[in-house]
């Protein structure tokens, strides 16, 4: 388990993160979300031991990452740049990681090489942005490490490739028990794989979701009336989006006093619609936590 307890940061004089609590548990996608600036990679690079926090205490499975350098072996932080890389050939990093990683898989970084169609030979520089991006993950899972952190590991890319990575990252995580930390700006992109949320806002920690217990804590429904969208259910409820009679409401799984004032005005349409989580954001949360 990764835990952060009240940790602060300060760079050149601003303080970039404040009182930051989470942990991330064993075999789960943790999504650190969080507009431009909001803190993710310096919270990130802290995880993994690049730079020290001003307060507080960051432990891997119990383990100081800055008091014992094992540690390390353990946790792989992924950039979202992948200049360190570049003046090595795809054969050349192996080497290079083995002294980092000890447990580093050869026949697995491989095998995945094959499995995406990357050539065996050949520098690392002359790969598209979205092969480097691919294969900088593919080096991460190697590893055999049990935390791997990335780095807005989407960013710029189109959406094939977008998909090929976030598919990969999601059954790596089945196939081994390794637990993944991926920050974003993009909540749409992560509530689909995260098993944990946690929002960056302002230096600090905004609220925490865990994605099934909210499942099971809201419902989102669409209602349409005969006459006019009634004014009650505006003043009373949480109403997402509302054109005409139609509106979009949510409401707690087990409340059946909102659901009731939506079905005595007799609605001519009542369904329910996939929850998503900036719906809960937008109404509970204020609303600018949308951060794509
Ligand atoms: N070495 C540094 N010295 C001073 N300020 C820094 C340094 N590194 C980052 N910052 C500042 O810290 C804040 C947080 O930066 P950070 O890169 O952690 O955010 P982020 O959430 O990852 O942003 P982005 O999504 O844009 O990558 C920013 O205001 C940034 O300018």
């Amino acid at each position: 388990m990764i835990k952060l307890n009240n940790v602060s940061k300060t760079l050149d004089g601003s303080t970039i993160l404040e009182h930051v609590d989470f942990q991330v548990q064993p075999g789960t996608i943790t999504g650190i979300v969080g507009r431009n600036g909001a803190g993710k990679t310096t919270l990130l690079r802290m995880i993994s031991g690049i730079i020290h926090p001003d307060k507080g205490a960051i432990t891997v499975d119990g383990k100081s990452v800055f008091r014992e350098p094992n540690v390390k072996q353990n946790v792989v932080f992924v950039p979202d740049s992948t200049d360190a890389l570049k003046a090595y050939s795809v054969k050349e990093i192996v080497k290079f990681y083995k002294v980092v990683y000890p447990s580093f898989d050869e026949n697995y970084y491989y095998q995945l090489l094959d499995k995406f169609n990357f050539k065996k030979t050949g520098k690392i520089k002359q790969m598209s942005k979205g092969q480097k991006a691919l294969f900088s993950l593919i080096l991460a899972f190697s590893t055999n490490a049990q935390y791997i952190l990335l780095d807005e590991p989407t960013d710029g890319l189109d959406v094939i490739i977008k998909k090929d990575i976030l598919q990969f990252i999601a059954e790596e995580v089945a196939k081994q028990d390794v637990s993944v930390i991926i920050s974003s700006h993009r909540l749409d992109e992560l509530e689909k794989m995260a098993d944990h949320i946690v929002v960056l806002k302002d230096g600090t920690v905004e609220s925490e979701v865990e994605m099934e217990a909210l499942k099971q804590q809201y419902k989102k429904v669409q209602v349409a009336y005969n006459e006019p969208f009634p004014n009650d259910i505006q003043d009373h409820l949480d109403v997402l989006s509302q054109a005409g009679r139609v509106g979009v409401v949510l409401i707690k799984e087990d409340d059946a006093e909102s659901e009731a004032v939506l079905r005595q005005y007799n609605p001519i349409l009542f369904e329910e619609l996939p929850l998503t989580l900036e719906d809960v954001f937008v109404a509970k949360l204020g609303g600018d936590l949308y951060v794509s």
